[in-house]
């Protein structure tokens, strides 16, 4: 469980979070809001990519100030454009990499490797240049370069943001399927229509705590 306790959030004097307190249990929770409301920073807390400026936020007891490596063991993060994750030039390389950092046998990382490409249907790919792959490939094999270092949680910042309706469907198909906890920023509704849970965020704050089917309307009329 993630617990959010009193947290703020500011840059030099631009105070872009503001005292908040939540426990994120659920499966499926969404972060949704307007441009500029704090939806990335908030997500960036989460495995201590950001450190918040007051407060503290806690992963199974863990502080992201003091344990941010354990913390970061725990949640992953999917960034909204891919090539800001994929490091290595090749795809094989690129998946193995994490998975080295962590000390997983040779034999664990083929093994790992194998049971990835074949689960998104890009086992042809293993020696293809990263750089070459169409974007909903690319926002894949990021997915899959956070999910083979097995964390209990995925935080992914507007991962569709960049594609189109294909592959925003083979990406949610992905998001779906997935067995970990996911926490979404987006702003595609639909994506998160079956989630547990939705966040709205409105200049730093959280302004609504709902099921999607009740905090959608009332973001959409927040928005009108
Ligand atoms: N590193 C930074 N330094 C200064 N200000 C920042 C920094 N990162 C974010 N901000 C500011 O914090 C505010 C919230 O930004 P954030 O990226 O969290 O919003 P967002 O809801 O994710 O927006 P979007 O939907 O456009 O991605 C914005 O005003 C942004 O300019």
């Amino acid at each position: 469980m993630i617990d959010i306790r009193d947290v703020s959030l500011s840059f030099d004097t631009r105070t872009v979070l503001r005292g908040i307190s939540l426990s994120l249990t659920e499966r499926r929770i969404a972060i949704l809001g307007a441009n500029g409301s704090g939806k990335s920073s908030f997500a960036r807390l989460l495995n201590g990519l950001l450190l918040p400026s007051r407060g503290q936020v806690l992963v199974d007891g863990l502080d992201t100030r003091k344990d941010g490596k354990a913390v970061r063991r725990k949640v992953g993060f999917v960034f909204q454009n891919p090539d800001n994750q994929i490091v290595f030039p090749v795809v094989e390389e690129d998946l193995a990499f994490g998975m080295k950092n962590l000390d997983f046998s040779k034999d664990e990382i083929r093994r790992k490797t194998d049971e990835i490409l074949a689960r998104y249907d890009m086992t042809d790919l293993r020696d293809y240049p990263a750089h070459l792959l169409s974007g909903g490939q690319k926002q894949l094999l990021a997915i899959s370069g956070v999910l083979v270092m097995e964390p209990e949680v995925i935080v992914m910042d507007e991962p569709t943001t960049l594609l189109d309706l294909r592959n925003t469907r083979r990406v949610a198909a992905a998001i779906d399927a997935l067995d970990q906890r996911v926490i979404l920023a987006t702003h595609d509704l639909r994506l998160i229509e079956r989630f547990d849970r939705a966040l709205v965020f409105d200049e730093g704050r959280v302004v609504i705590d709902d099921t999607p089917a009740a905090a959608i309307p009332a973001y959409e009329q927040m928005m009108a």
